[in-house]
């Protein structure tokens, strides 16, 4: 599902370039999920941002569902983000205008797909019934996570990233939500990608990994103690 063979990214940093990313290696397969952990600043977020073709690799191959992102052009990211991806964001990214029926049912409506008893069951298992017809404001933030979780797997996408999908909420919330995610991505057979820096979501998945220095290294409840630079979860 997800293949990345020797993904550099450099920043400009002053007047030198550093590379966040180092000749990493990734791979998960499909409906299998792993949680990535790393120091702030060890880009996390820009290994995301690079498999959701938000961002392009200075080098190496990534692959996701069969497709090289590579070169993509905005045209085509595009349309990999509308039908293969399902991204959930650490600030919920709700539309404030729209209902949580229809923020839960716009990936679908997006991809052309019927709009019916899946989603109303998606509804009912993150407890959301009752909350059909309000709008974003008037949740809690656990609820609005639950519904950016909804609305992530509405389209049924090969791919779902979360990044800290839990930063905002409190412990108690933060449980029940990973609890879903886990939970429904792997039911429906979802791949899934967390970035997290807490051991109890990352606890939730099948593999963990460690990003540090540049590469992803395995890691359980112990420092990392895999060096080589192959990694898959
Ligand atoms: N557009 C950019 N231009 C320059 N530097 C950047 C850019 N985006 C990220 N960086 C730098 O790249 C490094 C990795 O950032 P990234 O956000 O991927 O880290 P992270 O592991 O997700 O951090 P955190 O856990 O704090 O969110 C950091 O040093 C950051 O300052």
């Amino acid at each position: 599902m997800i293949e990345v063979i020797g993904l550099v990214k450099q920043i400009t940093d002053g007047h030198s370039n550093k590379k966040i990313l180092d000749a990493l290696d990734f791979h998960l397969k499909a409906k299998k999920s792993v949680a990535i952990s790393g120091d702030s600043g060890s880009g996390k977020s820009t290994l995301l941002n690079i498999l959701a073709a938000l961002d392009n690799a200075d080098k190496g191959v990534v692959k996701v569902a069969g497709l090289t992102l590579n070169n993509m052009s905005e045209v085509q990211a595009d349309q990999f983000r509308k039908k293969h991806l399902g991204i959930v964001f650490q600030q919920f990214n709700l539309i404030d205008c729209l209902s949580v029926w229809d923020n839960i049912t716009f990936p679908a409506r997006l991809n052309g797909l019927p709009i019916g008893p899946f989603h109303n069951d998606l509804l009912e298992q993150l407890g959301l019934k009752s909350h059909k017809h309000k709008l974003p404001v008037n949740l809690s933030g656990g609820e609005q996570q639950r519904v950016a979780i909804a609305r992530a797997l509405s389209h049924q996408p090969s791919l779902v990233l979360a990044d800290e999908p839990t930063g905002n909420l409190d412990d108690n919330n933060s449980q029940v939500v990973s609890e879903l995610l886990f939970r429904l991505c792997k039911q429906l057979g979802l791949t899934l990608v967390v970035v997290t820096h807490s051991p109890k979501v990352a606890a939730f998945a099948d593999s963990r990994l460690l990003l540090q220095q540049g590469r992803l290294h395995a890691f359980s409840n112990q420092p990392p103690n895999q060096t080589s630079n192959l990694v898959s979860a």
